[in-house]
């Protein structure tokens, strides 16, 4: 396959242009099939810092008041440009991450494209309440915070970037955008593309680096709100330093989610919803249903079927279409997940298929499935990130429900049923922000989606996005005239 070339024009995108601090730390960007460097970027300086938030906040001033109707469109030619550019988009995300092409051409650009739309969409529906108290009167409106930072996790950098920048720009705010130091390119086409359908400059600015440069946006006095995708110890330091400034936040955390199967499902579409919820990213995707809970009749049918027809991936070079399984997105991500697995080993699980390193250039891991687990066990509480399922039993709904909610996360959860009436019974009780019925890490733009517990603060997407990233102001009329006491 040729590669596409990766090299940004300039590491930054400030006030409508590319930017380049060449003082900044080198980052290099790897592709994670090959372990070559294919792209470097340097590390936002002080001086691009202050030039990213300065400009976001001259601009925002004017995107306030400009018509919604006018924000709306400009997202909506965004989402336009975005789709006619989708292939181009998708290779570079599957540069950037190692996601097979296959995945990348649906669900990255695709998603931030769909994200663009529905906020553009609704950008003239921000609707306030009115109220009478006797003659008098009061009515509220929505307003926008000002400027918001967004922080973003290397999994899904096309998709992340979008779903923070479509309602933050729809309700009237600027973005500070900075994507993981693993994935900086793609945010870089997504400033390029707003600002080519119709963005004004400084509204959305893409400054590159490590946590450093996250911290240094999250403290700052001309940020109002923080929006993070990150995994649980990050949302910690960032909620902790936003709350001490009292800032607005969204917190898009981790996870270790539930998949429960009941005997009465249709085995077929569980099995395939457990390998889109364990493998599809190589496992790196913060929602997967990583706990699968199978129902002690169907366990041994359920795990021959999976296992079967997980030797089925094609393994690959992420550039052909035809692979539909890639490496790890960092090298350091693919120790952890080992390290994991030598853990699971010595604490007893059994490893019913993979467990190993895929020997080939690169980043990669087999898909793992682990059997004979309790929940005790370090691989089931902890968060992997990689393609590892955990497969436990149970004998009762009272039972699987209890274990599905005994962890801090609460991200998501997934339950296979025919029996409607208890899925809904079940999700009643499960402690996770999305649950699925049927079906498994389907997120539309218009449903919001977010993490109870731990798992974080806040939910995207949806006009629940909307709400997050405005504040109300009360207006009170006097109709009469004003009594005092002397
Ligand atoms: N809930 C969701 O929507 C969602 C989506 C994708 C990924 N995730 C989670 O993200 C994690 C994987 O991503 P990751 O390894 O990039 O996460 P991470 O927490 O290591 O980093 C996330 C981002 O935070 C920045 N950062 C690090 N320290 C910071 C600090 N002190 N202040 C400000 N910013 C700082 C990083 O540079 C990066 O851009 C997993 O836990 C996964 O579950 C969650």
């Amino acid at each position: 396959m040729t590669r596409p070339d990766a090299q940004p024009r300039a590491s930054h995108f400030v006030d409508g242009a590319y930017l380049e601090d060449g003082a900044g730390t080198p980052i290099p960007v790897r592709y994670p099939a090959t372990g070559e460097t294919v792209a470097t970027v340097h590390a936002a300086t002080r001086a691009v810092i202050d030039r990213a938030l300065d400009s976001a906040t001259l601009a925002q001033a004017d995107w306030a008041a400009t018509d919604p109707s006018e924000r709306g469109r400009i997202l909506r030619r965004a989402a336009d440009l975005i789709r006619a550019r989708n292939r181009e988009l998708s290779e570079l995300e599957t540069l950037d991450t190692g996601k097979p092409l296959q995945e990348t051409l649906v669900a990255d650009a695709a998603s931030g494209a769909d994200a663009l739309e529905y906020f553009g969409g609704l950008a003239v529906d921000q609707t306030g309440t009115s109220m009478s108290f006797g003659a008098d009167w009061a009515y509220t409106i929505r307003r926008p915070l000002g400027v918001c930072a967004g922080i973003g996790a290397w999994n899904y950098p096309t998709q992340i970037a979008c779903w923070k920048a479509a309602p933050a720009l729809a309700t009237g705010n600027a973005m500070v955008f900075k994507p993981s130091e693993a994935t900086p390119l793609c945010a870089l086409k997504l400033a390029e593309i707003l600002v080519e359908a119709g963005l004004p400059a400084g509204l959305f600015n893409v400054v590159q680096g490590m946590g450093e440069v996250g911290a240094a946006l999250s403290t700052d006095p001309r940020v109002a709100k923080v929006t993070l995708t990150g995994s649980v110890p990050t949302g910690r330091k960032v909620h902790a330093a936003a709350a001490e400034r009292m800032k607005h936040v969204t917190m898009e955390l981790g996870g270790k989610s539930p998949f429960i199967v009941f005997p009465d499902a249709d085995l077929d579409d569980a099995v395939s919803a457990a390998i889109n919820a364990n493998f599809y990213s190589s496992g790196q995707v913060c929602s997967n249903g990583t706990r699968v809970f199978l129902h002690g009749d169907i366990a041994q049918d359920f795990t021959d079927r999976l296992i079967a027809r997980t030797r089925n991936a094609r393994i690959g070079d992420p550039l052909d279409e035809a692979t539909d399984f890639g490496p790890m997105t960092t090298e350091a991500q693919m120790q952890t997940v080992l390290r994991h697995l030598d853990t699971a080993r010595a604490e007893g699980a059994t490893v019913a298929l993979g467990g190993h390193r895929i020997d080939r250039p690169g980043w990669w891991i087999e898909p793992t499935v682990l059997t004979g687990l309790t929940d005790d066990m370090t691989c089931v509480r902890e968060e992997i990130f990689g393609p590892v399922l955990s497969i436990l039993t149970f004998e009762d709904e009272d039972e699987v429900i209890a274990r599905a909610n005994a962890t801090e996360f609460g991200l998501s959860a997934g339950l296979f049923t025919r029996d409607l009436a208890r899925a809904h019974r079940v999700v009643a009780r499960l402690q996770a922000g999305t649950c699925w019925i049927n079906q498994y890490n389907l997120t539309p733009a218009g449903l919001p989606f977010g993490g109870s517990k731990a798992s974080g603060i806040g939910r995207e997407n949806a006009r629940a996005a909307m709400d997050h990233f405005t504040e109300i102001q009360s207006v009170y009329v006097g109709m009469t005239p004003v009594e005092a006491a002397y």
